[in-house]
């Protein structure tokens, strides 16, 4: 009996819980949150759970993201795992955040490595925005990597192209294929070395050559952990130990690092020949002694900073450079044609040189258009401070956003014929009429983007432009190039966030002219 009567109260207090919860549901759905007026979120292609949207990517991240787009939007949300992010995909948006909300999209987030890097807390490219960022931002444009700087290492950067083209021909002379990844990065690890820290004045030429390695261990395997990223919290566990082998890497740069700043530190203290340029190491040393700078930085802000610099500047230049040859090679026309403007500029006596470069239209419009095509940085990574609209949905505080400028500069409603190489377009000629000729590269044309725009921009594109215009015009200038295997170069996109070359650029060189 008395369970009968407990069955009879059960059932209609659970039916009034039940009402009860549904009119607090539909009460706190109608009046705390207005449907109506509440800012929608980006659209999302539809998630697997745990894995997010890991299985409509492949590899190459990019080349994924620019499909997802065509279907969901220029802004749109996405989640590889335990990470989420929103993909910008079109000129428009891309201006709202790198110009009408700049200041709220100036920061980076932490990303995959960063925990493994020993100098945590002091690196410039990662750095949050904020009074130490700006300070090095305004050292690097005004003094470190402005154009009177670079002015003064004219001369280094012309004996490390000398020595490219040497070893090219060293390779036609035994008749061997040339490894153009390789040499290319050889080229812009020296330049940088030399510029940075002159290695020369450590007596020990290795050292270019140990920075190169540590350079190229150090972004495989940040490149790797980012990866390990998608696994979230798992990620601690380090199951492959690429975080600790990246941690003795970095220890090793750092004991290198040590050395050549005593080494500069001492020949400072010997009282530096007034005629001797400064180096971006001895611009640094002053600035951290300076007692009156507006920020201090330390020894490890300055190792760090130098590690920035490698890191940024040495594989981006390279891979630009490889697919400027790639495209050209499998360009016969246009390969033609870059150095008939050549022969006729410089004329047959002498190697091109960065102070032909502006009697060059041509060779300016190949490498922007290789970099339109196959920009170094494809997808910029930003973070939101603080919550905002963007193209009308919301988009919340410590968002990540990826700006996919791969995809923005491939959009047929900005460009012609978009994935064609067509470096006429770049002519003052073109009717494509692509506008500020002058100010596309600086990133204030939002629908060319190979160097980001903005506070947060490249500050090393006008470096950049100087190595890559010279490199490529003097492989042009100077040598025929056979493909090792068949007709054409093999110009599929790498993985990754990168959008390198899947394999490296090997050829054989035929030399046309011997400036030497
Ligand atoms: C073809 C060559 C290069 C390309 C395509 C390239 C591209 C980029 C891009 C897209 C960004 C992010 C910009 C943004 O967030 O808006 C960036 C940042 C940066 N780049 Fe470059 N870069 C190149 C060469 C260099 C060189 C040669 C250096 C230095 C020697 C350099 C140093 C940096 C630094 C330090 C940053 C971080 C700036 C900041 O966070 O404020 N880059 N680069």
């Amino acid at each position: 009996m008395a369970i009968i009567s407990s069955d009879i109260l059960y059932y209609p207090l659970f039916l009034i819980w039940f009402i009860t919860a549904l009119l607090v549901h539909s009460f706190i759905k109608r009046f705390l949150k207005p449907s109506r007026t509440r800012v929608p979120d980006p659209p999302s292609p539809p998630a697997l759970p745990f894995v997010g949207h890991l299985h409509l990517v492949s590899s190459v991240l990019p080349k994924s993201f620019q499909a997802l787009a065509g279907r969901y939007g220029p802004l749109m949300q996405i989640r590889l795992g335990a990470s989420s992010c929103v993909v910008v995909s079109n000129a428009t948006v891309a201006k709202e955040i790198f110009k009408t909300q700049e200041l709220n999209f100036s920061s980076r987030p932490e990303f995959g490595s960063s925990e493994y890097f020993i100098y945590r807390g002091s690196r410039f490219v990662l750095a949050q925005y904020g009074d130490y960022w700006r300070f090095m931002k305004k050292l690097c444009m005004t003094r470190l990597l402005a154009v009177p700087q670079l002015d003064l290492f004219t001369d280094i950067r012309d004996q490390e192209k000398v020595k490219l083209v040497e070893s090219v021909m060293k390779c036609c002379k035994e008749g061997k294929p040339c490894d153009l990844s390789s040499e290319l990065t050889t080229l812009t690890n020296n330049t940088i070395c030399r510029m940075a820290m002159s290695t020369r004045c450590s007596g020990n030429d290795n050292d270019a050559a140990e920075i190169k390695e540590l350079i190229r261990t150090c972004l495989q395997l940040s490149g790797k952990i980012s990866v390990g990223d998608v696994l979230g919290p798992l990620k601690i566990l380090d199951f492959s130990g690429n975080g600790q082998k990246l941690k003795a890497a970095l220890l090793k740069y750092d004991r290198l690092a040590d050395r050549i700043i005593k080494e500069h530190q001492e020949e400072a203290m010997k009282g530096l020949d007034k005629n001797q340029r400064k180096d971006l190491l001895d611009i640094l040393l002053e600035v951290c002694k300076d007692p009156t700078a507006e920020v201090k930085i330390s020894m490890k802000d300055i190792k760090s900073f130098l590690l920035d610099i490698f890191m940024a500047g040495t594989d981006t230049s390279s891979a630009a450079m490889q697919w400027a040859m790639g495209k050209l090679i499998n360009h016969p026309k246009a390969f033609q044609k870059l150095r008939d403007e050549i022969n006729s500029v410089v004329g047959p006596n002498r190697l091109v040189k960065e102070s032909d470069v502006p009697n060059l239209p041509y060779l300016r419009a190949v490498v922007r258009e290789t970099l339109r095509l196959h920009p170094s940085a494809p997808l910029i990574i930003r973070e939101c401070a603080e919550d905002c609209k963007v193209n009308g949905f919301i988009v919340k505080a410590k968002t990540r956003v990826l700006v996919n400028v791969f995809a923005v500069m491939r959009d047929p409603d900005s460009w012609t014929n978009p994935n064609e190489f067509d470096p006429e377009r770049f002519l003052e000629s073109s009717d494509e009429r692509i506008g500020e000729h002058q100010m596309e590269f600086k990133g204030q044309n939002f629908r060319y983007l190979p160097f980001g725009s903005g506070r947060r921009g490249c500050p090393g594109a006008s470096l950049a432009m100087l190595v890559m215009h010279a490199a490529v015009g003097s492989l042009v200038q100077c040598f025929d190039w056979k493909v090792k295997d068949g007709e054409k170069v093999d110009l599929s996109l790498g993985s990754g966030f990168a959008s390198e070359m899947a394999r490296p650029l090997v050829c054989y060189p035929i030399a046309r002219f011997n400036p030497f």
